[in-house]
């Protein structure tokens, strides 16, 4: 049987065998290209007809250098994770913010998808087995990767923008996860700089919980800061169109314990940015300073605290107030003139001038990093120079003032609990509206139960004779004051008639002159 098979068989190979050879003498060289490119076309076609698909791979590990995550994986682990958290069933948790959260990713072979613009692509998740022939000290060997799978027909529109979408997202989604820091500049002994790490500027992990909801403040104004910031952070592209630097400056100012430290962190959890708090005293000069900015990074908020305190700005401001009294020049003349006179003024503690701190909030090293806020705190606005805090430098003023009825309520509900309507709410809302100079510290104060025996009621009491007292005081010294004037004016008026009396004798006394004469 077998035998018969071979007898019929062995003229059909000796046949190929034949043409293949005659195939690879006589055939030219071209012609046989051109049949292979046939070939290759009707096979594309065939293969195409019955798997219309194409992918693209991502690996998990970079192969130049160090073997290091690639950035490329890890930002598409991050995108992917939402929908793998609801789609797969085998899912991977990796430690995120230091250990205090976890990234859920699907696990080695599950596979997800993904819907951009109507079209639909697949995600798959795998992993190269490993060459067992090599030993490694390192990964490498378990090529793990993701492959991202379409139709053919959709080639455009993935490499050209979903890609960019997906990375683009996946960089947003670790921005807003990430573990915010709050960074200060340093100063060493000499006055030199700590570089640590090579930085200028050492942090601490942000953890304020200030937001806006547990700001207590009008309403409406907190909604209008809230939009502001929103539409500011979600603006790149229109800043771009208009050709300014996408940043934006805030001055806060108010008495103390009004709320805006508290503003400044609520807005950095709002935003999701960092906060680098700088210590303008401690800043040798206009070069460090500018130093100092660059090595910020984007999506943060340059706070500097109690800026009257920080430069003797004021005495500047007298200057060219009086400069500004003899000639109307323009602002960069008087900027020119305060870059003249400002190192002098500094020279104890710090040689950043005015001109440095305004080149540093709008010159042109500010737009690097770009998504950055630039915040000045002051009790005093009324002692800042009128260039460092013009609108389009600082480009919203908020006044945070004394506690009105509508942030107490934001305190009450916050500290206790309690909600309008309550007894005790009329009598809080009479006091504060007959003596309207009691801060929010000083209500919060108040309304934090100090013992576990203290409830919302006792808070609200002890609130209301504070109130009484705060009044009794303020009438105290209104009719101290009042007095003081009082008394002053006496004394100018006694002082007036004195001199007119002597007026009064010497004119007489020329008079009696004259009359003698
Ligand atoms: N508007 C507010 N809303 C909620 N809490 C507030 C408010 N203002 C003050 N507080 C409370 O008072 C404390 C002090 O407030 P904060 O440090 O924000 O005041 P400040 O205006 O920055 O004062 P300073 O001018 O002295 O720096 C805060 O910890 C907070 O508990
Ligand atoms: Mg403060």
């Amino acid at each position: 049987m077998m035998q018969d098979v071979w007898t019929q068989l062995g003229p059909t190979i000796a046949a190929i065998m034949f043409t293949w050879t005659m195939y690879q003498n006589y055939f030219p060289h071209e012609l046989r290209g051109h049949i292979r490119n046939i070939n290759r076309k009707y096979t594309d076609k065939l293969v195409n007809y019955f798997y219309p698909y194409m992918h693209i791979t991502f690996y998990e590990l970079e192969t130049e250098g160090w073997f290091k995550r690639s950035k490329a994986y890890v930002t598409i682990e991050r995108y992917l994770s939402k929908n793998s958290s609801t789609q797969a069933n085998r899912l991977k948790a990796n430690a995120a913010k230091n250990g205090q959260s976890v990234v859920l990713t699907m696990d080695d072979h599950e596979e997800i998808t993904d819907e951009y613009k109507g079209v639909k692509v697949r995600w798959i998740s795998s992993q190269k087995p490993a060459n067992r022939q090599t030993i490694s000290l390192y990964r490498e060997d378990e090529k793990r990767y993701f492959k991202l799978q379409f139709h053919k027909k959709n080639r455009d529109l993935i490499t050209n923008s979903y890609l960019k979408y997906v990375l683009d997202e996946g960089k947003a989604i670790s921005m807003k996860e990430r573990q915010r820091k709050l960074y200060t500049n340093n100063k060493g002994d000499g006055g030199g700089y700590r570089y640590r790490g090579g930085r200028m500027w050492s942090g601490v992990v942000f953890e304020h919980p200030s937001t806006f909801d547990t700001l207590a403040m009008d309403p409406k104004k907190k909604q209008e800061i809230i939009d502001d910031l929103e539409t500011f952070s979600k603006s790149k592209d229109y800043y771009a169109k208009i050709g300014k630097a996408w940043k934006r400056g805030f001055l806060l100012y108010g008495p103390p314990g009004t709320g805006k430290s508290s503003m400044i962190a609520a807005m950095a959890n709002l935003l999701k940015y960092d906060i680098y708090d700088l210590e303008l005293t401690s800043v040798k000069d206009n070069t460090k300073l500018r130093k100092l900015l660059i090595d910020t990074t984007g999506k943060s908020i340059i706070v500097i605290e109690d800026i009257d305190c920080s430069l003797e700005l004021t005495g500047q401001r007298e200057k060219n107030k009086k400069k500004k009294e003899d000639k109307d020049k323009n602002e960069e003349d008087a900027v020119k003139e305060k870059m003249k006179k400002g190192g002098e003024e500094k020279e104890k503690q710090s040689e950043v001038t005015l001109s440095g701190l305004l080149n540093f909030i709008d010159g042109l090293w500010s737009a690097i990093g770009g998504e950055r806020l630039i915040i000045f705190t002051t009790n005093y606005v009324e002692k800042l120079d009128p260039a460092l805090i013009r609108r389009g430098r600082m480009d919203k003023h908020i006044v945070l003032s004394y506690c009105c009825f509508e942030s107490f309520k934001v305190l009450a509900h916050n500290y206790l609990d309690v909600v309008e309507p309550h007894v005790h709410f009329p009598e809080i809302r009479r006091l504060l509206e007959e003596n309207n100079n009691t801060t929010p510290a000083e209500i919060a104060e108040n309304l934090m139960p100090k013992s576990s025996k203290e409830n919302a009621d006792t808070c609200l009491e002890r609130l209301i004779k504070a109130l009484e007292i705060a009044k009794e005081e303020a009438k105290l010294k209104a009719e101290e004051e009042e007095r003081a004037k009082a008394a002053e004016k006496d004394r100018e008026e006694k002082k007036d008639v004195k001199n007119a009396d002597g007026v009064n004798e010497k004119d007489n006394g020329v008079k009696e002159n004259g009359d003698v004469i």
